[in-house]
């Protein structure tokens, strides 16, 4: 039975997925190609989908040079920019309900979890680059009478952001917000699953101010439309979000191409330590399930690997499993759903497959590990944790990118170093301890960009967010992010 929801949503897709917008201006695809766009939580069309190709992507690159060499955004006063910036993400707060709708038919995730956290934290984000951009201030280097060395920041030109479907506003501010804060021309292609926020985004930046042509959004298949932004000479800066392999490929699209700058936030494989000196169980097992379990673990930053201290391993295990029923899937449209469904039947297989050869291999299912029919879509997955998991094993190494948890007890605090720094990649990792010199050496000892200490997943615009290893390098967020977007220039004058 639809829901005035449904039927709201539907409408509004209608309207936005069959078009792309450049310069201001809401279009087909030239080559008139779509693809079918579907809500993975009941199987349902959403509409058709504009399937941008290289003529969209040409138009696009040359509207954003233009947009940018006309200075109408890139030369005026930052006070200016702050204040569209501003009126965008005010904008954002009053289409709070119909952004969150689009996000969770888009995806399957809950449209509570995008109500309270992805539209509010793609908002803040606009706001607080907004905020920034009038106080970053430049340097004069220390030179003799008769010299004035300033060193100035300059916005790049034309960024292309290719962004993933997991957060789809969420990722797109990230990048869009000190982008365009910074006075930057913006190309935004979003995943092939999550069209609807960005072209919504489009429309409501129109309307805060933002000049045609400044931000400018193409959907499309990515090895189409992400592969021609990728390798297009116009492109002055490729940022990404997404999986390693892709970002691999925008390392040599560059290289084929004009040298772009490509900066890349990929995959991970998280570690959760619990030391047995940690004092709240209660708090630690309930973070490790929000870990792995928020948004049904599609999350870059999922701490999908538990290394317990074996004195509390039994008795952590058993609260886990019992923290686990709290999460159990439904239908995202209703509020009180706090896991929805996977992003679409590829990821919902590729998940299932893990689990599958994990217990093929040996690993003992702890809880979950089902595929359930929802509302006529198999697209979800029971909570699932895997115990006797070799650290070679694809469980341990690989990211799952689904609500898939790997567990395993340590005897030592260098062996549970030398398991959480077993892996290719280096994006996050949470430890839980009440000795404080423990937190700190431990702490210092794993390698990953964010270390969160008695919490997990810490997160926040004033910290910077990223890794090294194979999760990429760059950081979204703070201002540190402005290093993406920015080039520094120095100007050297000799006076008399
Ligand atoms: N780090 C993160 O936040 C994310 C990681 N992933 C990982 O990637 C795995 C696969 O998920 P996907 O949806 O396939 O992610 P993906 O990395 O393929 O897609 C991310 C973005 O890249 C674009 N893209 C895909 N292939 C491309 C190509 N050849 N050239 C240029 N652009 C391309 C897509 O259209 C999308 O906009 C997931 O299972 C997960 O492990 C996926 C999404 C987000
Ligand atoms: C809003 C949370 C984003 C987590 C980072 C990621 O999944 O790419």
């Amino acid at each position: 039975m639809d829901t005035p929801l449904d039927w709201h949503a539907r409408a509004l897709r209608q309207r936005y997925l069959t078009e792309a917008c450049i310069d201001g201006r809401f279009a087909p695809a030239l080559s008139g190609q779509t693809y079918a766009s579907h809500d993975p939580a009941t199987g349902r069309l959403l509409g058709q989908v504009a399937a941008c190709g290289e003529a969209d992507v040409e138009q696009a690159v040359r509207t954003a040079r233009r947009s940018f060499d006309s200075g109408v955004w890139s030369r005026c006063a930052p006070a200016q920019r702050k204040q569209v910036l501003l009126r965008l993400s005010q904008l954002m707060l009053e289409h709070v309900e119909e952004l969150a709708l689009l996000e969770s038919l888009d995806v399957g995730k809950p449209v509570a979890d995008a109500l309270a956290v992805d539209i509010p934290g793609a908002a803040h984000v606009f706001r607080w680059y907004a905020e920034s951009v009038d106080k970053l201030y430049g340097q004069v280097a220390p030179q003799p009478p008769g010299v004035l060395a300033t060193i100035t920041r300059e916005a790049l030109g034309v960024v292309a952001a290719v962004v993933p479907w997991n957060f789809p506003l969420d990722l797109a501010a990230w990048k869009l917000a000190p982008a365009l804060a910074a006075g930057n021309s913006v190309i935004l292609k979003p995943a092939e699953q999550s069209p609807g926020t960005a072209l919504r985004l489009a429309e409501l930046a129109l309307e805060a101010g933002l000049p045609p042509g400044v931000l400018n959004v193409l959907p499309g298949l990515g090895e189409v439309t992400g592969r021609a932004l990728g390798l297009h000479p116009g492109v002055d800066c490729l940022v990404f979000t997404g999986s390693t392999e892709v970002g691999k490929h925008f390392m040599a699209y560059s290289a084929q191409s004009n040298l772009k700058q490509v900066w890349l936030e990929c995959g991970g494989k998280s570690a959760n330590l619990v030391f047995a000196d940690c004092t709240d169980l209660d708090l630690a097992v309930q973070k490790a399930a929000f870990g792995i379990f928020f948004n049904q673990g599609e999350v870059c930053s999922a701490n999908s690997r538990l290394l317990v201290e074996r004195a509390i391993y039994d008795d952590f295990l058993e609260r886990l499993v019992a923290q686990s029923r709290l999460w159990q899937p439904g239908d995202p449209l209703l509020a009180d759903t706090r896991m929805g469904a996977l992003v679409d039947e590829r990821q919902t297989t590729r998940v299932m497959q893990h689990i599958t050869h994990a217990q093929a291999q040996g690993a003992a299912l702890i809880t979950g590990g089902q595929q359930l029919q929802i509302n006529g879509s198999h697209n979800f997955v029971t909570p699932t944790v895997l115990a006797g998991v070799d650290p070679q094993q694809p469980l341990w190494q690989e990211e799952i990118f689904g609500p898939v948890l790997a567990v395993m007890p340590f005897d030592t605090e260098d062996q549970a170093i030398a398991l959480a720094n077993d892996s290719i990649y280096g994006l996050a990792a949470s430890l839980w301890t009440d000795n404080l010199h423990r937190a700190h050496r431990v702490a210092g000892a794993l390698r990953a960009g964010t270390v969160s200490v008695n919490t997990v997943d810490a997160l926040d615009v004033t910290v910077p967010f990223g890794g090294g290893r194979q999760s990429g390098f760059g950081r979204d967020l703070s201002l540190h992010s402005f290093d993406k977007y920015t080039e520094l220039k120095t100007t050297w004058m000799q006076f008399r």
